[in-house]
């Protein structure tokens, strides 16, 4: 039924930049790509949706050079094109900001920019550099020796990268180290990166995974200058409402299945939903009155800092009872990091006390924390959510595996360790898992992960869940299905700190709601009597700080190009 929304193939050809079709690409015990075919004009947004692993990314990375395909053509600018590394990729036109950046954090914007492009600066080309590949220099020391030494011979392409920096509107010092940049600016400088080699195609990982709802809004600015320009772009993204207000088109994978390519203005939400994930898809979500009991976490005067020693966290109070969801908004890098870690007992305290069901554990070690039931989805779940070469089965019970249902003191009981992750895989829905003991947690697509870490979680039936962005970058499917699992924990006694950049997941699952800026609570309240602008300026700071609050439903791409009188040149 959705092909009547596919395009009739006379017109797609005339604009078409770039032509994959019937892509084959399999993993052992996988098809995450089947016979997908993707056409993407020139100067369109493209979205690609598709529910955790789906097969996007690896759709993507075959466009990339980074896997060989089993099957399938790709024709890029009416020619035909192969990709044995990304280089060729890049030769080509196409460029890729992944999810995860890939400069180095102590080289400026310009040197980050400069290398590995088609035409190095001076200090940088293979003549320059003696006999050793620029490649074994790229990742330390010597090449920040050789990019002071020859600084001088940045003046070009320094020029160069500030007038695009300009171009496009980016607010960044082309000189300055990387490592000083915030993560907005230095997705900013991977799309230079991008734009300084000319790229006519640039694919988009899941950018705004780890942007505040500000930065994608800026974000979503320059990409319309950008197609503006002529440049395509393929936006990989779950976020619907983006989807919505910024692509022109949409093609949607399912199980490694393409389902289909749509105009985005002619679909709404619920049907994009129901053709990621082949069934409608709740948006609200019912949340019961709650009892709350005993307090389960009181941290008092609470204050911490990061790991480069500056404070983050000043004195910070709060309290979450048995059986309710304490929300925290704020915007990301005001403290909610340290605040979690430190509950969760993984980062120390510089000062305060943290009662864990009325026992002091502010200056425990992690295990104890564990030991009185307090469960821990982080941030960040392939840093510190997992071990990403260990199996699933071991990443299932990587916190009990003390417990006596697996085994005694000397014997761990593989069976029973084995069943149980089975059993969690099942019950979490957790896929791309053929063998728990086989796949590892490494494999798994960023959603299938996400599940496994909340499943290992909850399996433990905490007393407190600090759930740190628990839903960031999983699919609307799975969105809910985290959802309501957290509200579930909550009915069942669990009293739960949920932190999240998402207003409307705050709103619809949090009976009280605490704002955190620079380190400190500044506002305690509850959805009922708080309204999302008014904790959006206190995120921001207060006063007149600027509001950013999604619409419902937002205007698609081409209505906002149009009222935007086609995009102003500032
Ligand atoms: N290197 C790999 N080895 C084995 N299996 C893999 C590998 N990369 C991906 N897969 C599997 O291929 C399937 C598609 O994964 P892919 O990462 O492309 O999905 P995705 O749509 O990008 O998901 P997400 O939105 O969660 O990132 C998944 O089942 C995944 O587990």
């Amino acid at each position: 039924m959705w092909m009547s929304y596919i395009q009739p193939s006379v017109t797609v050809m005339t604009d078409d930049l770039l032509r994959m079709e019937s892509i084959v690409k399999t993993f052992p015990g996988v098809i995450a790509n089947d016979h997908v075919d993707l056409t993407v004009r020139r100067g369109e947004i493209h979205g690609l949706l598709g529910e955790n692993g789906a097969g996007k990314s690896t759709l993507m990375k075959v466009l990339y050079g980074l896997y060989a395909p089993d099957e399938g053509t790709i024709r890029f600018d009416g020619e035909p094109l192969r990709l044995d590394r990304p280089q060729d990729a890049i030769d080509a036109g196409i460029g890729m900001v992944h999810q995860h950046f890939k400069l180095i954090p102590r080289l400026s914007v310009t040197e980050n920019i400069v290398l590995g492009s088609r035409e190095p600066a001076a200090p940088f080309r293979q003549e320059n550099l003696g006999d050793g590949p620029l490649a074994t220099l790229r990742s330390s020391g010597p090449v920040q020796a050789v990019a002071s030494r020859f600084s001088l011979g940045l003046d070009r392409p320094k020029r160069r990268i500030s007038d695009l920096a300009d171009q496009y509107g980016f607010d960044i010092d082309v000189s300055a180290p990387v490592r000083e940049l915030d993560v907005g600016q230095r997705q900013r400088v991977e799309i230079l990166k991008a734009l300084y080699r000319d790229v006519d195609l640039l694919i988009l990982d899941e950018p705004t995974a780890v942007l505040t709802p500000v930065e994608a809004e800026r974000l979503f600015e320059t990409l319309e200058r950008l197609v503006d320009d002529g440049l395509s772009v393929i936006l990989i993204t779950h976020k619907l409402k983006e989807v919505k207000s910024v692509t022109d088109r949409v093609t949607v994978l399912r199980e490694g299945e393409d389902i289909g390519t749509v105009e985005t203005a002619t679909v709404d939400r619920s049907e994009l939903a129901r053709m990621m994930v082949g069934r409608d898809v709740l948006f609200e979500i019912d949340k019961p009155d709650t009892t709350v009991g005993e307090p389960v976490l009181e941290a008092t005067g609470v204050s911490a800092i990061d790991d480069r020693g500056v404070d983050k966290l000043s004195s910070v109070d709060v309290r979450v009872d048995a059986g309710e969801i304490v929300g925290i908004a704020g915007v990301s890098g005001n403290g909610q990091k340290q605040l979690a870690e430190t509950v969760a007992g993984v980062r120390d305290p510089t000062a305060g006390t943290i009662e864990i069901s009325g026992q002091e554990l502010a200056d425990a070690p992690p295990e104890e924390f564990v030991a009185q039931g307090v469960s821990f989805v982080p941030e960040d779940r392939h840093e510190h959510g997992c071990a990403g070469d260990l199996s699933v089965m071991h990443n299932a019970v990587m916190k009990d595996f003390r417990d006596e249902q697996f085994g005694d003191s000397v014997l761990f009981d593989y069976g029973s360790v084995g069943d149980f992750a089975s059993e969690l895989v099942d019950d979490f829905d957790v896929r791309g898992v053929s063998d728990v003991t086989a796949n590892c947690a490494k494999d798994l697509s960023g959603g299938n992960l996400q599940k496994l870490i909340l499943a290992r979680e909850l399996a433990r039936d905490p007393e407190l869940l600090v759930a740190n962005q628990p839903t960031r970058g999983i699919d609307v499917g799975a969105i809910e299905f985290v959802r309501e699992r957290l509200l579930e924990q909550r009915n069942r006694g669990t009293g739960v700190l949920l932190f999240s950049e998402d207003l409307d997941e705050l709103f619809d699952l949090s009976d009280r709601l605490l704002v955190i800026y620079e380190g400190e609570i500044v506002l305690r309240t509850t959805p009922e009597e708080t309204t999302r602008e008014q904790v959006s300026v206190e995120m921001n700071g207060g006063g007149d700080a600027q509001v950013a609050v999604a619409d419902a439903d937002p205007a698609d791409a081409a209505t906002r190009r149009a009222a935007d009188g086609g995009r102003s040149e500032q």
